[in-house]
């Protein structure tokens, strides 16, 4: 298993180019289902998440293409002859965005049959409202040996267009039911939608593909199924998960760097939290230039749903406090188990407690390095951060985790100057 060795204390300067959101590939990738044309999509983010997702839709029948051989950022894909309505066990267990096969399967072959995923380290994740949802277009579920079999039962084959209200606000549930609804019978009003920026970008490329839908960035989107969709290209958003560790990373261990190609308009409330920690910027239209001079100042905060402080974004700032002078309650809302990084923050000589939902941290002058565990995504990037701002060798374990959502982050790191290299 690979793992990551870093010699920190050293301040981070030159440009990073931010690659495309994992979070708007995975469903964008899906929605090349809801169609028989071809499907061109350039800065897809080079990650696991994605070589998965493409594995998955090729076991479907998808055939995928990379017209130049040396850009794995750009893909075309074709759904024109689906073999296969399956997401297996073995897919779905290693990633769980693969339920988003499950609308746009039932919408266009009427049939679906895509396993269960499981929880995972950060909580139980259930996806009964996407359920819920399908079953209020007309298709008929059942788990049956873990797997979620639905069909669908008009004479047509379609589903029909329905109101849904969402019991909370669901990202995933969202795009499903959002693509699901572009190919069903009549009007379909999700309420309650969830207004991440990915989920507008899937809502523009469906667009491009012939769907009718307004309220795009908005939570009520309003879609009149049509019989067919068509070919389109589209550039998939900059990750605005990505752009944020990066900052995250200045803000811990100092330094200047120049962060290019991202949508500055889709991260205010990390910035605004960024400033409060002391970090300098200067923002244009898709680029932001930070830099840190002194010791980050601690400050509270707590996750929510878009526009609010992204969940994807604790672990890193949470890494930011756990160096900076004073201290900080960070509130978790969204997954009842997103503490994991804690326990290893603290093997490098951080101060934080646990209480229930919220995190404690007493700032402290300085981390040292040391061997810790990687558990999930963002916790992976919170312990690169820690290493880079503490003295002497780090090892990240596990950075499978890692893998799974950074386009070439040791790469990136390291042409900021950072000392990191891969350990195989
Ligand atoms: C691939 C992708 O885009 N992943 C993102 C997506 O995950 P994902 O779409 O899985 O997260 P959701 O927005 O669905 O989850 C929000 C909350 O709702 C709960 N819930 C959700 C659906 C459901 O049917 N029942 C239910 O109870 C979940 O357990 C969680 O507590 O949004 C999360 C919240 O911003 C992010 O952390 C993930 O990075
Ligand atoms: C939790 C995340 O991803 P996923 O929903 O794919 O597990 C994440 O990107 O931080």
């Amino acid at each position: 298993m690979d793992k990551l060795k870093i010699v920190g204390g050293l301040p981070l300067k030159g440009e990073v180019k931010i690659a495309g959101a994992k979070n708007a590939a995975l469903p964008i990738l899906c929605a090349c289902l809801l169609t028989d044309q071809p499907i061109t999509l350039r800065n897809v983010p080079d990650l696991q998440d994605v070589r998965t997702m493409l594995k998955l839709l090729q076991e479907i029948g998808v055939e995928v293409h990379f017209p130049d051989v040396s850009d794995r950022h750009h893909v075309v894909l074709n759904a024109a002859n689906i073999k296969s309505s399956e997401a297996t066990y073995d897919m779905v267990k290693t990633m769980r965005a693969s339920i988003l096969v499950l609308g746009p399967l039932l919408a266009r072959m009427h049939s679906a049959k895509v396993s269960l995923p499981g929880g995972c380290a950060i909580g139980a994740r259930p996806v009964d409202q996407h359920i819920k949802g399908l079953k209020a277009m007309g298709a008929t579920i059942q788990i049956q040996s873990g797997y979620i079999e639905a069909k669908t039962n008009s004479p047509s084959g379609r589903l029909t267009g329905a109101p849904i209200l969402t019991d909370m606000i669901t990202v995933t549930g969202t795009e499903n039911l959002l693509m699901a609804a572009t190919l069903a019978a009549g009007t379909t009003i999700l309420e309650n939608a969830a207004r991440e920026p990915e989920v507008g970008d899937l809502a523009e490329l469906l667009v491009k593909m012939g769907a009718k839908i307004t309220g795009i960035h908005t939570d009520r989107l309003v879609i009149e199924g049509v019989e067919k969709l068509h070919s389109a290209e589209h550039a998939i958003i900059a990750d605005r998960i990505e752009a944020g560790t990066f900052l995250c990373a200045v803000a811990a261990a100092g330094g200047e760097i120049l962060v290019t190609h991202c949508r500055p308009d889709t991260l205010d409330a990390v910035i605004v939290k960024l400033k409060d920690v002391g970090l300098e910027m200067e923002i244009g239209p898709d680029w932001i230039k930070a830099s840190m001079k002194s010791r980050p100042k601690a400050v509270n905060f707590r996750t929510s749903e878009y526009p609010a402080f992204p969940t994807d974004m604790q672990a890193q700032l949470m890494a930011v406090n756990a160096v900076a002078v004073g201290s900080s309650m960070i509130t978790e809302t969204i997954f009842e188990n997103r503490f994991m990084h804690v326990q290893e923050l603290n093997r490098l000589g951080a101060d934080i407690a646990i209480e229930g939902n919220t995190a404690i941290a007493q700032g402290v002058d300085r981390l040292s390095g040391a061997i810790v565990m990687a558990t999930d995504l963002r916790a992976s990037a919170s312990l690169v951060i820690a290493g880079l701002a503490a003295q002497g060798e780090t090892q990240v374990e596990r950075i499978y985790h890692l893998d799974r959502g950074y386009d070439r982050m040791e790469q990136k790191l390291t042409l900021l100057g950072a000392n990191i290299k891969r350990v195989k």
